[in-house]
Parts: C-alpha cells; sequence; structure tokens
C-alpha cells in the first residue's frame, strides 16, 4: 500500500478534471447516450442544484458500475452509541467547566478499523435539520479492507495525530499524515488503510455548508493558507467482483450494505465537489510585529461560514511555528472569556499556554464564556522573560476548532477514563501580583 504512487491536482475550490483511462471523460456533455469505454455517468451533488454559481459544487463520475448497484442497508449496530448526530438532553450532556483529556488510548490489542474506532466527543445541533457539528476523536489499529464509508451527515476534516492515512476514496488516493489534514465531504465513499500501524487523530465534522478558505481583507491576496497548497487527488480505478460493505453514517446511526464490486471503480470524473488535503507547514503565519497578543483568527486555515458574517459555524485554527518578537508584551494567549466555542488538539509538541498536562493525542474544551488562559508556569515565565526576538512553537502544531455552538458532551466523553479531573489546578497558583502603592 505504502508504496502506491499519489498524485495530485492543485488548488482551493477549482474546477477539475481527471482521467485513469485516456479519452473516458465525455469531452462535450456530462450525459452522453452511452458513456465512453460504457462507463456510466453518475452525479454527485454537495450543494442543492440551485445554490448560486459561486457556491454551487457538483461532481460527475464515470464509472463501471452506477453506485446504487448494492442490496438494502440495514443497521450496523456495533459501535452504536458511541457516535451522534443529535445533540440533545437524550444523548448528551451540557457543562460549562474547563475539560481537559489526556491522550486518547489507541486499544492496540483490539482489531478495530477507522469506522469502528469512531467516538463523538459532543457537538450541537442536529444532522437532519443540517444544523450544527460534531467532534469526533477516530483511533484504528486495523485497515479497513473491503469496507467503504459514507458520511451522509456532514463535511469531515480529519486531523491525524498519530499514523499516517491511506485514504482510497472514489476521486483517487489520497496519502495524509500527521501535521497534515485532509477533508472529505458528506457522499464521498472512501476506505482508509494505515501504514504506519495503531493511528489517531481529531475529525470535526459540520451538518451544512462546506469548508473555505477565510477573506485575507486587509492581508491582501496572499498569506495564510495559500489555495495552490491544496491537494486534490487523480482518478484512480479497480474492477472486482469482490464482496464490498458500504457502511453509511446517516443522523448519526451507522447501516450497511453489501455488494459484489469495488465502489472505487470511477475511471474518471470532473467537478468541483471533491476531498483535498493540506500540509499545515505550508501555513504561511501573520502576527503582530511591534506589540500585543493579535485573536488566534489570524491563524484560521478553513472556515465553514455561518449565515452571520464572520461568525463561523466553525474555524479549524492552527497554532503553527513563528517568530514571536512583540515587545512590551504579555506574548502568550491572554485570559479571556470568548461567545464562541473553543475545541483544541495537540498533533505534537507543547502549547504555548500550557507548560503541563495538555498532551499530543489529548484534547481540551474551554466552553461559551468559560474563563481560561495560560497556565501558573506559563505565566511566571511570561511575565519575567526578556522579549528578545524568538521562535514560538518550534517543532509543535496544537489547533482549535473554534464554534459559535455551545456543545454538548456524550457520555463517552464525559466519563472518560482520560479525563484530567485536575485541569482546574493549571491555574489556582497563578501568582497575585496587584500593589495599590506601586505607581
Ligand atoms: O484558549 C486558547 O488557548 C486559544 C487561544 C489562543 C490565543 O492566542 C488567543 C485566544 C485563544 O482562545
Ligand atoms: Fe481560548
Amino acid at each position: 500500500m505504502a508504496s502506491k504512487q499519489y498524485t495530485y491536482q492543485s488548488g482551493f475550490n477549482n474546477h477539475f478534471s481527471s482521467e485513469a483511462l485516456e479519452g473516458a471523460l465525455p469531452t462535450d456533455q456530462n450525459s452522453p447516450q452511452v458513456c465512453p469505454y460504457g462507463l456510466y455517468a453518475e452525479q454527485l451533488s454537495g450543494t442543492a442544484f440551485t445554490v448560486g454559481r459561486s457556491g454551487n459544487q457538483r461532481t460527475w463520475f464515470y464509472r463501471i458500475h452506477p453506485s446504487v448497484m448494492h442490496r438494502p442497508f440495514e443497521p450496523y449496530n456495533q459501535n452504536k452509541h458511541e457516535l451522534v448526530g443529535t445533540f440533545d438532553s437524550r444523548t448528551t450532556e451540557p457543562t460549562p467547566t474547563q475539560i481537559r483529556w489526556l491522550p486518547f488510548a489507541i486499544p492496540e490489542s483490539k482489531q478495530e478499523d477507522f469506522v469502528d474506532g469512531l467516538r463523538t466527543i459532543g457537538g450541537a445541533g442536529d444532522t437532519a435539520l443540517k444544523n450544527g457539528l460534531a467532534v469526533h476523536i477516530y483511533t484504528a489499529t486495523v485497515s479497513m479492507g473491503k469496507r467503504a464509508f459514507s458520511n451522509s451527515d456532514g463535511d469531515f476534516l480529519i486531523v491525524p495525530q498519530q499514523g499516517r492515512l491511506d485514504i482510497t476514496t472514489e476521486f483517487g488516493p489520497i496519502l495524509v499524515a500527521p501535521n497534515e489534514i485532509a477533508v472529505i465531504q458528506r457522499g464521498m465513499r472512501f476506505s482508509v488503510s494505515l501504514p504506519d500501524g495503531p493511528s489517531r487523530g481529531y475529525i470535526l465534522e459540520v451538518f451544512d455548508g462546506h469548508f473555505e478558505l477565510p477573506d485575507l481583507g486587509p492581508i491582501g491576496a496572499n498569506g495564510l493558507a495559500n489555495p495552490r497548497d491544496f491537494q486534490t487527488p487523480t482518478a484512480k480505478y479497480e474492477h472486482t467482483d469482490e464482496e464490498w460493505s458500504i457502511i453509511n453514517k446517516y443522523q448519526g446511526e451507522l447501516f450497511v450494505a453489501a455488494q459484489n464490486h469495488s465502489p472505487y471503480d470511477v475511471v474518471a470524473w470532473h467537478g468541483n465537489y471533491a476531498p483535498y488535503k493540506y500540509n499545515l507547514a505550508k501555513f504561511v503565519v501573520v502576527n503582530s510585529v511591534s506589540f500585543d497578543h493579535m485573536d488566534p483568527s489570524i491563524f484560521t486555515v478553513l472556515t465553514c461560514k455561518s449565515t452571520q458574517p464572520g461568525t463561523a459555524v466553525a474555524d479549524f485554527v492552527i497554532f503553527p511555528p513563528r517568530f514571536e518578537v512583540q515587545q512590551h508584551t504579555f506574548r502568550p494567549p491572554y485570559f479571556h472569556r470568548n461567545c464562541m466555542s473553543e475545541f483544541m488538539g495537540l498533533i505534537c509538541g507543547e502549547y504555548e499556554a500550557k507548560k503541563e498536562g495538555f498532551l499530543p493525542g489529548g484534547a481540551s474544551l474551554h466552553s461559551m464564556m468559560t474563563p481560561h488562559g495560560p497556565d501558573a508556569q506559563t505565566v511566571q515565565h511570561a511575565t519575567a522573560r526578556d522579549l528578545l526576538p524568538g521562535r514560538v512553537a518550534d517543532n509543535t502544531q496544537s489547533f482549535m476548532f473554534e464554534s459559535m455552538f455551545q456543545l454538548r458532551l456524550t457520555k463517552w466523553a464525559i466519563e472518560n477514563k482520560h479525563r484530567d479531573y485536575d485541569y482546574f489546578k493549571a491555574w489556582q497558583s497563578i501568582p497575585i501580583t496587584f500593589n495599590p502603592r506601586q505607581i
């Protein structure tokens, strides 16, 4: 698997075309009476037919079998209570307290693939009403083999933390490593293999809309995540009569259907609804070069907009390696209470606001308006240090899923054995230095 060739098309939101056999893409129309090579045309819509031209997304597949050639979907019960698509009092609980989880264990003695290893941490809203989001953790020890996953509920933004993911998609293969992300939108079939063995990562799922690049405003035409650094796969197909299972997440529940051919039989495709990957090391960092701490929105890689301008359903924000040069400034993240929810994870290294306890593969949640900020050790260092220009976050990468929604947590997350009940202690020994006699 790992020796497989991966070729990508570059750009964000482009109209791509790819054919694994020369001449497989019809040249003059989408639906010829008979397609080249006897293929079948099938459209995958990522937006309603009538969405305006600038936001309309769809792809045309030219495939050996129409994907409808499968047996009926039946409930797939395994793992049922650990995936959630409706966040209400029946499924989840709210808590405003600061929460931290130590690294989520990968059950190495258990054979679990990417689908069986999905667990919902929390979320908001409801997939049926196409409003809200979910945050999941995946841990996996085995490849999916002849099982394909397809999510009718939302788009997945996948953040691998340990182990590369070799993702076969209907559009072609994608290899995604820690410090890269992959976005696989709703309805796209994919299978995950694990070239490095046991793997773990985070997933942000949005129930409506799609991820976009943030506007750059006065920054200008370049910077942050540049469109050309996004990579979409190229067509690759297999023609087999083997038994496959299609596992479909629909309204937060899993269903399975059998079919006797590979779902990866797309010989050619064209369109602007396609999965992609992005290497976080390519992010062009912008920050204050004089003084003060900028808001982390300067580190937004992708955003899923709501209908309220500037207020996102979810932003994917990173804290990348960079220079820090601000003078007479408290340089770490400030103390704050935010009208947005902040879920954070760590891919590698150490996060600049926490000296201890926030570890790669772990996570934290600072809910809407819940106070948080740097821990006591970070405060002590930041207030005493020399402010020479320096490096921050070298060899590290942390990220935040920031959302306008209030998240509710699953029982799995709240009662998780890796929950760090001592998290509140991080702030208890912050030195109180108030002196009314000091000018
Ligand atoms: O809470 C956090 O650690 C994330 C964060 C970082 C920062 O630099 C400013 C605000 C913010 O929420
Ligand atoms: Fe914060």
